[in-house]
C-alpha cells in the first residue's frame, strides 16, 4: 500500500532552508488493526520536530535550527495491548504566519500533543492560547497532553515542573517533561496516547475505564525505579 500527502509549501520561503519537499509518497507495508491521528502543536522552536524523530527514529535531531514549513505526517506501529495501532502523527509549524493552514487539520486530530520548552517561559505562557485554539478548532473530545520539552537542559530551566503540573491540572489534561535529547519519556507521551485512544475506540461496557493520569505516573515510577529515565 502506498500513501502520500501533499505538504503545503511556503511561498515566501525563498532560501531553501524548507525541511520539507512539496509531496512525499511513503511506501507503508507495515500491518495494523486500527489507525489514529495525533497532531504536535505548540510555539516555534518548542522541538515538535525532534520529539517526533525521537519517536519514530530514536535520533536526536541536533544542529541548526530549521523551522517546520506547513505541515508533515509521519506514521509509527505500535503494539498496545496485543493490537497493532497506528499512529499517523501530524508535525505542525509552531510559526504564527502558518496558524491558518494548521487550523484546518485540527478537526480531524484525535489527540494533540501540546508542547513548551521549559528553556522558554515564553512558550510557556502562550501555552493558553493554544488552548484557545485547540476549544474552538478541534473536536470536542479530542484527547490533549501537555509537554514541557528540552527537559535535559537544566541549567537553562526557567519553567519549573511544578507550574506544568498545575496549569495541566487546571485544564484537566496529562503531562510530563521530555527531551528529544536524552528520550526520557518521549516512547511514555505517545504510547500513552495510544492507549487512551484505543481503549476509546474498543472498550467493552463492562470494562473499566482506562486512567490516563494512573497509566503515566505507573510508568514514569517504573522507568525512574530502573534506570530507564
Ligand atoms: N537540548 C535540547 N534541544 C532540543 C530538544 N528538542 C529540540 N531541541 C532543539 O530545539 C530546536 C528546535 O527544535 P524543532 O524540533 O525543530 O522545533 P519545532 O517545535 O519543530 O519548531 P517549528 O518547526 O518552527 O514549529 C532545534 O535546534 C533542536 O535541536 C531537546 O529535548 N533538548
Amino acid at each position: 500500500m502506498s500513501e502520500r500527502n501533499t505538504l503545503l509549501i511556503d511561498n515566501q520561503s525563498k532560501n531553501g532552508t524548507s525541511k520539507y519537499v512539496l509531496e512525499r509518497c511513503a511506501s507503508i507495508n507495515e500491518y495494523y488493526d486500527i489507525a489514529f491521528k495525533v497532531m504536535l502543536l505548540g510555539d516555534s522552536s518548542v522541538g515538535k520536530t525532534c520529539v517526533l524523530v525521537r519517536f519514530k527514529d530514536g535520533a536526536f535531531l541536533g544542529g541548526n535550527f530549521i523551522a517546520t514549513v506547513g505541515i508533515d505526517f509521519r506514521n509509527k506501529v505500535v503494539d498496545i495491548d496485543n493490537l497493532k495501532v497506528k499512529l499517523q502523527i501530524w508535525d505542525t509549524a509552531g510559526q504564527e504566519r502558518f496558524r491558518s493552514v494548521t487550523h484546518a487539520y485540527y478537526r480531524d486530530a484525535q489527540a494533540l500533543l501540546l508542547l513548551y520548552d521549559i528553556t522558554s517561559r515564553h512558550s510557556f505562557d502562550n501555552i493558553r492560547a493554544w488552548l484557545t485554539e485547540i476549544h474552538e478548532y478541534a473536536q470536542k473530545d479530542v484527547v490533549i497532553m501537555l509537554l514541557g520539552n528540552k527537559a535535559d537542559m537544566a541549567a537553562e530551566r526557567v519553567v519549573k515542573t511544578e507550574d506544568g503540573e498545575k496549569l495541566a491540572k487546571e485544564y484537566g489534561v496529562p503531562f510530563m517533561e521530555t527531551s528529544a535529547k536524552t528520550g526520557v519519556n518521549v516512547e511514555l507521551a505517545f504510547l500513552a496516547i495510544g492507549k487512551e485512544l484505543k481503549h476509546r475506540a474498543t472498550q467493552q461496557q463492562n470494562e473499566p475505564k482506562f486512567q490516563i493520569h494512573d497509566y503515566i505516573e505507573s510508568q514514569k515510577h517504573k522507568s525512574s525505579c530502573c534506570g530507564l529515565m
